[in-house]
């Protein structure tokens, strides 16, 4: 398997991931409004999943920051994974979705804890903390 055949996969699994991800109304309507050339997002996250993969240090940014403008709801990341999970099944092989979900399933949860760092009285996650009155 040639390293462009390798490329060419991880990249028809993230333009797969935005088809899936966009049937949920509310990461269509995240996506909508935050990506604006989508060839250009296809390439930075397949360059992310490459390096995250491989490590062939193609992608060097910090996705942290970029998440913190986002305005979602913890519903979100279950959409997300859920996208992400049958994306990686159908496209990738079985060892790079199985490495795939896993650094997913750690960055969401970094994701999680770092945009929702309080939980509710019932137990739902929150950006603030619950109030006392
Ligand atoms: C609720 C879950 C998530 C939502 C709604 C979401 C949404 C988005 C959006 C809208 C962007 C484009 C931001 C912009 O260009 O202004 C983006 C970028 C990105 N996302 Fe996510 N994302 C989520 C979770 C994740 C996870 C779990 C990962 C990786 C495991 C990830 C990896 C990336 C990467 C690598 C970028 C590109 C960052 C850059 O420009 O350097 N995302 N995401």
């Amino acid at each position: 398997m040639s390293d462009q055949d390798r490329e060419d996969r991880i990249y028809r699994m993230v333009v797969r991931f935005y088809e899936l991800g966009g049937e949920d109304p509310e990461l269509a309507r995240v996506f909508g409004a935050a990506i604006t050339d989508w060839p250009d997002h296809f390439r930075i996250v397949a360059d992310f999943w490459s390096n995250a993969l491989y490590g062939t240090g193609r992608y060097r940014g910090h996705p942290f920051p970029v998440h913190m403008q986002l305005d979602f709801s913890p519903h979100a990341f279950e959409a997300w994974l859920k996208a992400f999970t049958q994306a990686v099944t159908e496209i990738l092989t079985p060892m790079e979705a199985q490495n795939a979900l896993g650094r997913a399933r750690h960055m969401t949860e970094s994701f999680r804890v770092g945009l929702f760092p309080f939980t509710l009285a019932d137990g739902t996650p929150s950006r603030v903390p619950a109030r006392k009155d």
